[in-house]
């Protein structure tokens, strides 16, 4: 390939760029800018996917400035053309430098193919049509990029995935209770967005021990390659001396993940990263995001600098009030500013929540709305009428559902945290196995009651350590091994023998004690337990979790502080063992999260052991017999814990005072069931709402289900190998081993290895052989090879014979595929409203269109396919018919075209008006929605529908065929 600046070429794999001129030619690298799309790409010169773009005389050519010329002459000089053309207009004579074409130009020409005797198979013409119906169904399939991911299809993640992926730029709270997924709903979201073009670079920040576990997650399930950065990684990029700026090194891949720890010792990576551009960021465990008024956390502050540059956001917790009510409403500001503007009003809200939920109960039930329910509906949306929703609702048709649907979301949105804040609990999601409590009374040895007396007594007794008898007394002695004589450690000897075929997770609450328990394990025992904690590397810490999760010659203990395990996988365990008792309700639930999450099978163990009137008894009892929290999920535990307080320290400090004990205990029960019957009937039925997805979540992961290995799926797919030349193996158990071989159509089919590879259509088993290629239609495999057939050459002409006795022999018909495309900026994401869209048209011999009476399918069934040389001769007897047909096929396509115009601007319009509509309305109770938000809506509004009607056409494949009586 030689190229030269001012050159104009187009992309094979991204046909929609339009036109692009050469800019740039160094070296190695070709820079080419699609004016089109705005769009600007560099390759390699030796391997750019590019094709030359020449026209030839009789071409009708278009100027950028809008008027066409028929090229009389192609002039050359260094590479590059300049058209000797008559204006169609004026009909002078001009010179038209390649460079002044039109961006938008279309350039695909079959007709020649034809006349130059370029004929190809009648299959690869069936298959082109079919792979552009195909992309079209795919573009505009609402299960796009919830499929390909290798995962079960749970329902309340794909809920959360689809509805918060359709989104622009979705700034969100993900925050189901532990272990319900919210990693996999990040990828799933994150994957939908880069698939549909809508992000292209993210960043994921998590606590430093939580980096592999994602690096893992997103390449095992979503084929999506993340690049760890650390600071030793980023020195690289550093300047050289004789350099003045280094590179940006976030700027040198897409796909990072980082850790929150590292960020905050390098301020200057913080700032880097604000420059790179990335478009899409997770925060994971961002309970740790701690916020006041005057005090914000330095955590805080440097994710809220990130989400001020950082259109798409998504932050992870289980456990978003572990901090307190005003950082949970901060992170929800940190979100959407407009919507969480003031605390107070925050606050007041929340305790407004129950005729809003009552309101959707209303909706839910199914039953004609009474004139009491219209007015209490009609009182909490007061700024918009909601008469035909109710008149939809009364009409009884399928307009029904969607009204209530509507109406639903509306006072969801307005009212709730709802389109910020999305929370899916074990009640709602339900079939998780129960959690057994077990509690182990001890004698307190007299080593620990003197030691607490002595720190006492010196005004040294540190709260937080009174959960850890064992660091108290190191306080005073610290060479004397308290694991000797701490009760608490023969017990878990003796337990872990008796359950010598379980693995046992021990969770302590500080590093020191795991370390000094593994000590004893091994001294006393010889038991060899993994250790997990944050004083570990990173390495060290991932080599203890995946010793202790091997089956075979793993450990059978993991000994971890609570901080280090926290967000980590271990549900193969079903014993945990909380050797201090985490001192908060939610601390207490990411421990039993380790192992309480998806993909546990068994009933959980949860023991125990303390010393008989003890701070950690005490502590215990409140939280079993008050909250329930070791037995069930507690959301109301954090405010239990804020309102007990004063009272709850009292017991905790005078742990022998059970007097009134037990008064209390009831007090709190009391007031969980209070707060519990409320939040279901409030927030939490509101949240709920909002995020499980209900009956449609259902039905969306059977749709999926059905369309994973589908016939239509499988016969595409292995007919394009078939027509690319890759080679098929069945290897039965639903596997096929695909291998490239020496007559492939093009020498690279993207994901196939030179080794082979082995793919499966079947979910279940691709969750079982990890090492297998899932194929669905968002694979890229797929996905690709959609683009190279469609972008290519492969079946645009073909002839072929129809054998039908009926029609007097020799019959022409002419079957031509047209295509109508948009090429937009990105951002406006045009393809969801108008994909590449195949419109099929079927002259007779007068030039009437039949396509509507005769299918593609019906008629390819009666086709025979022809030698080449009979469909050469065949062209040429019937060249002068067949160009007079598609002059009258031309007349008759500009009104088919309209039809799908009119049809993508309807689908433009509305979903589009919809969020203005939606702006608008929460603008009426939030004053602080800017007017500027509103008109850059609209403004994409009407960008998108006039790029809609500069969509052009043209003409992509035809088939002649000629009939014979056999
Ligand atoms: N759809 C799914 N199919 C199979 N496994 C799943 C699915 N969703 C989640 N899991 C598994 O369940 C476990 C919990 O998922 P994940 O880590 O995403 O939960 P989480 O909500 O982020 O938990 P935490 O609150 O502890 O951070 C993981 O082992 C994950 O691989």
């Amino acid at each position: 390939m030689v190229f030269a600046v001012g050159q104009r070429w187009i992309s094979e794999g991204e046909n929609n760029l339009g036109l692009g001129v050469i800019v740039g030619v160094e070296i190695r690298t070709v820079t080419i800018l699609f004016p089109a799309s705005d769009e600007k790409r560099v390759y390699a010169l030796a391997s750019a996917p590019l094709t030359r773009v020449q026209f030839q005389i009789n071409d009708r050519i278009f100027h950028q400035d809008g008027w066409s010329a028929d090229v009389l002459e192609v002039l050359e000089q260094e590479g590059v053309f300049t058209y000797r053309a008559r204006c169609v207009e004026t009909q002078a004579e001009v010179l038209i430098p390649e460079k002044a074409l039109s961006h938008h130009m279309s350039v695909s020409k079959p007709q020649e193919r034809l006349w130059a005797d370029q004929i190809d198979r009648n299959e690869h013409f069936v298959t082109r049509y079919q792979a552009l119906l195909n992309q079209q169904a795919q573009f505009q399939s609402s299960l796009r990029g919830l499929r390909g991911f290798r995962a079960n299809l749970i329902p309340h993640q794909l809920h959360i995935a689809q509805s918060i992926s359709q989104r622009i730029a979705p700034r969100v709270l993900l925050a189901d209770e532990v272990g319900l997924g919210k990693t996999l709903e990040a990828g799933m979201i994150l994957q939908q967005q880069l698939l549909v073009g809508k992000v292209e670079r993210a960043l994921i920040i998590v606590p430093e021990n939580l980096q592999h576990q994602w690096l893992v997650e997103m390449l095992r399930r979503f084929n999506l390659a993340f690049s760890l950065f650390d600071e030793e990684r980023c020195a690289d990029f550093a300047p050289t001396e004789e350099e003045e700026k280094g590179v940006n090194p976030f700027e040198t891949e897409s796909l990072i993940i980082c850790a929150l720890d590292w960020l905050e010792q390098y301020p200057q990576r913080v700032e880097q990263i604000r420059q790179a551009g990335f478009d899409f960021l997770i925060v994971d465990e961002a309970h740790h995001l701690a916020w006041t008024e005057h005090a914000p956390s330095v955590e805080y502050q440097l994710i809220e600098q990130l989400a001020h540059v950082i259109p798409a956001v998504l932050l992870l917790t289980a456990t978003p009030e572990q901090l307190g009510q005003e950082s949970h409403f901060a992170r929800l500001r940190l979100l959407d500013p407009h919507r969480f503007y003031d605390y107070q009003a925050f606050v007041q809200e929340q305790q407004h929540y129950q005729p809003v939920a009552q309101a959707v109960n209303i909706l839910l039930n199914g039953q004609q709305l009474t004139d009491t329910d219209k007015n209490h509906i009609a009182a909490l949306l007061t700024e918009q009428d909601v008469e035909p929703l109710f008149k939809a609702i009364a009409s009884q048709t399928e307009e029904s559902d969607h009204a209530r649907q509507e109406l639903i979301t509306q006072l969801i949105d307005r009212h709730g945290t709802s389109r910020v804040l999305f929370r899916n609990t074990r009640q709602s999601v339900k079939g998780f196995p129960h959690r057994i409590y077990h509690q182990i009374t001890l004698e307190q040895p007299k080593q620990y009651a003197n030691a607490m007396n002595v720190v006492s007594s010196l005004g040294e007794l540190d709260l937080k350590t009174r959960f850890n008898p064992e660091q108290i007394f190191q306080q005073i002695h610290a060479d004397v091994r308290w694991w000797e004589f701490d009760p608490r450690v023969e017990w878990l000897l003796q337990f872990i023998k008796t359950q010598r075929n379980e693995k046992i997770l021990v969770i302590c609450q500080r590093a020191d004690t795991a370390i000094q328990l593994e000590q004893a394990l091994r001294e006393k025992e010889g038991i060899r337990a993994a250790v997990f904690h944050e004083r570990l590397s990173i390495v060290e810490r991932d080599r203890a979790a995946a010793y202790f999760a091997q089956q075979e010659e793993g450990a059978q203990i993991l000994l971890s502080s609570s901080i280090g395990s926290e967000g980590r996988n271990f549900q193969f365990a079903c014993h945990l063992v909380l050797f201090n008792l985490p001192d908060s309700p939610d601390l207490l639930e990411q421990c039993i999260g380790r192992l309480d999450r998806i993909g546990q099978l068994r009933d959980i163990h949860i023991h125990v052991p303390c010393f008989a009137n003890s701070p950690q008894a005490r502590l215990a009892q409140w939280y079993h017999e008050g909250l329930n929290a070791f037995e069930e999920t507690c959301p109301m535990g954090e405010t239990l814990f804020e309102k007990c307080g004063e009272k709850l320290q009292f017991f905790l400090q005078n742990p022998t005072a059970l007097a009134d004990f037990e008064s209390f205990i009831r007090q709190t029960r009391h007031m969980q069931q209070h707060l519990k019957q409320a939040l279901e009937q409030g927030r939490d039925r509101l949240l709920e709402f909002n995020s499980s997805g209900g009956e449609a979540a259902q039905q969306l992961a059977e749709r999926i289900a059905k369309a994973d290995g589908s016939p239509d799926l499988v016969n595409f797919a292995l007919n394009l190998f078939d027509i690319i030349g890759v080679e098929q193996e069945d290897l039965g158990e639903k596997s096929i081993v695909l291998s490239p071989t020496g007559h492939m159509l093009i020498p690279d089919f993207p994901g196939l290895k030179e080794e082979g590879i082995t793919i499966t259509f079947d979910r279940q088993q691709a969750l079982v052989r990890e090492d297998i290629e899932f194929l669905t239609w968002d694979h890229p495999m797929i996905r690709q090879g959609i683009d190279l057939i469609t972008t290519g050459d492969i079946g645009k002409t073909t002839v072929a014979l129809l054998v039908n006795k009926g029609l007097p022999v020799g019959t022409l018909l002419l079957e031509l595929i047209y295509v109508v495309d948009v090429q937009a900026p990105n951002y406006l994401q045009l393809n969801r409203f108008l994909p590449p869209t195949p419109i099929r048209v079927l002259l007779d011999v007068h030039g009437t269109n039949i396509a509507s009476q005769v299918s593609f399918n019906g008629l390819n069934k009666q086709l025979k396919p022809l030698s080449k040389n009979m469909a050469i001769k065949v062209v040429k007897m019937a060249k002068a018919k067949i160009v007079a047909l598609l002059a009258k096929a031309e007349k008759q396509v500009p009104n088919l075209v309209e039809n799908v115009l009119r049809e993508a601007k309807q689908r433009a319009d509305s979903t589009l008006s919809y969020e203005l509509t939606r702006l608008y309305g929460l603008k009426a109770v939030n004053k602080t929605i800017r007017q500027s938000e509103i008109e850059a809506l609209e403004q994409v509004r009407e960008q998108s529908l006039q790029q809609i009607e500069q969509a052009t056409w043209r003409l992509d494949s035809l088939r002649v065929i000629i009939s014979n009586k056999e």
